[in-house]
């Protein structure tokens, strides 16, 4: 029999939704799609993002502060531990619904609670650049940054978001744990809002203020779990040049080299695509015959099997 093909697949926002009843909506899409992997015989690794849910947590853990004295605030790390415990519940119900809806029983699925070791000295604790929290209009965006310090900054044509500190993963904490865990033929949710950011002070590990991008961290965990490919699930179905212009070009495969020129020439927006391609490159260019794979989510069985998404190799 041929070795299980083992695959991290990294969730966009649009696999979780916004609000409580949309990811509870949401996940099931989510788990049919990653089932359907498992079905076409492929060892599945789950992290995924947190940008709203993150947000959403810390502004509720600070209207806390406001209504009793005696709360300090949440830092931000904690709020990222709370998103993965939360995204996590629902996602790991909707998994073994979909496992056992489909008479599958022998695969446990579980969240593992991660930490991702970041630099101190990492520069991007001095310049904020990961949007979280919803999407805002300019004059809530100047009172929120009036009121609460935020840093805010406009996102894609979006509208205007809190940016926050996003230093890059240099390090699974339980990355042991994990792999013993997969090896085990667990389904494991791990490094959801791309870990919980610390940093290490001789054997403690301090809560950093900051949330790791997840393509980044679903990158190193890919690595670190030697998976054959690296799939980054988002709302487009492939990665395009000249993106949304009138010469705009969907692309089906971008070797490494392409993909660093595509990159030169700034067809990826930071903050949305460019991590994605990024973490791509990285995980292609970390060994022969690993693969990266940028698709949308409810095509993940399609992609892997060649037929849609843009592929990202050698
Ligand atoms: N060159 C590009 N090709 C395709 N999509 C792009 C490109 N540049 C920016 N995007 C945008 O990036 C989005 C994905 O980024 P984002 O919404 O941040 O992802 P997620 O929340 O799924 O991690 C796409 O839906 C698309 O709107
Ligand atoms: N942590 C993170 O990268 O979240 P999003 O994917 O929601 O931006």
């Amino acid at each position: 029999m041929s070795k299980k093909k083992r695959i991290v697949i990294a969730l966009g926002g649009n696999a979780l939704g916004n609000t409580l009843p949309e990811q509870m909506a949401a996940v099931k899409i989510t788990a049919r799609a990653i089932v359907d992997l498992i079905e076409e015989g492929c060892e599945v690794v789950v992290a995924h993002g947190n940008g709203p849910q993150v947000g959403m947590i810390n502004n509720a853990m600070l209207a806390l502060t406001h209504e009793d004295e005696k709360q300090p605030n949440t830092p931000l790390s904690v709020c990222v531990a709370m998103s993965q415990a939360y995204i996590g519940y629902d996602l790991q119900n909707a998994l073994r619904e979909e496992l056992l809806n489909r008479g599958i029983t022998d695969i446990p699925v579980a969240t593992m609670i991660t930490q991702v070791r970041v630099d101190e000295n990492d520069p991007a604790f001095e310049n904020p650049s990961k949007p979280i929290g919803r999407f805002l209009t300019k004059e809530q965006a100047d009172e929120m940054a009036e009121k609460y310090n935020y840093i805010m900054k406009e996102d894609a044509g979006r509208g205007y978001r809190r940016v926050v500190a996003s230093p890059k993963p240099q390090e699974i904490v339980e990355i042991g744990t994990i792999r013993n865990m997969v090896n085990a033929g667990e389904l494991v949710i791990a490094c959801g809002g791309g870990g919980i950011p610390v940093t290490l002070q001789g054997n403690h590990l301090k809560g950093a203020s900051a949330v790791i991008d997840k393509d980044f961290a679903s990158c190193l965990m890919a690595k670190n779990l030697d998976a054959d490919f690296l799939i980054i699930l988002t709302a487009v179905e492939k990665v395009a040049v000249n993106y949304g212009k009138p010469d705009e070009k969907w692309i089906d495969h971008m070797t490494v080299e392409e993909a660093k020129q595509y990159m030169e020439e700034g067809h990826f927006a930071p903050g949305s695509m460019l991590p994605k391609v990024q973490a791509a490159v990285d995980f292609a260019e970390s060994k022969p015959g690993r693969q990266a794979l940028i698709t949308l989510l409810e095509k993940a069985k399609d992609g892997i099997n060649g037929v849609t998404g843009t592929r990202i190799s050698l």
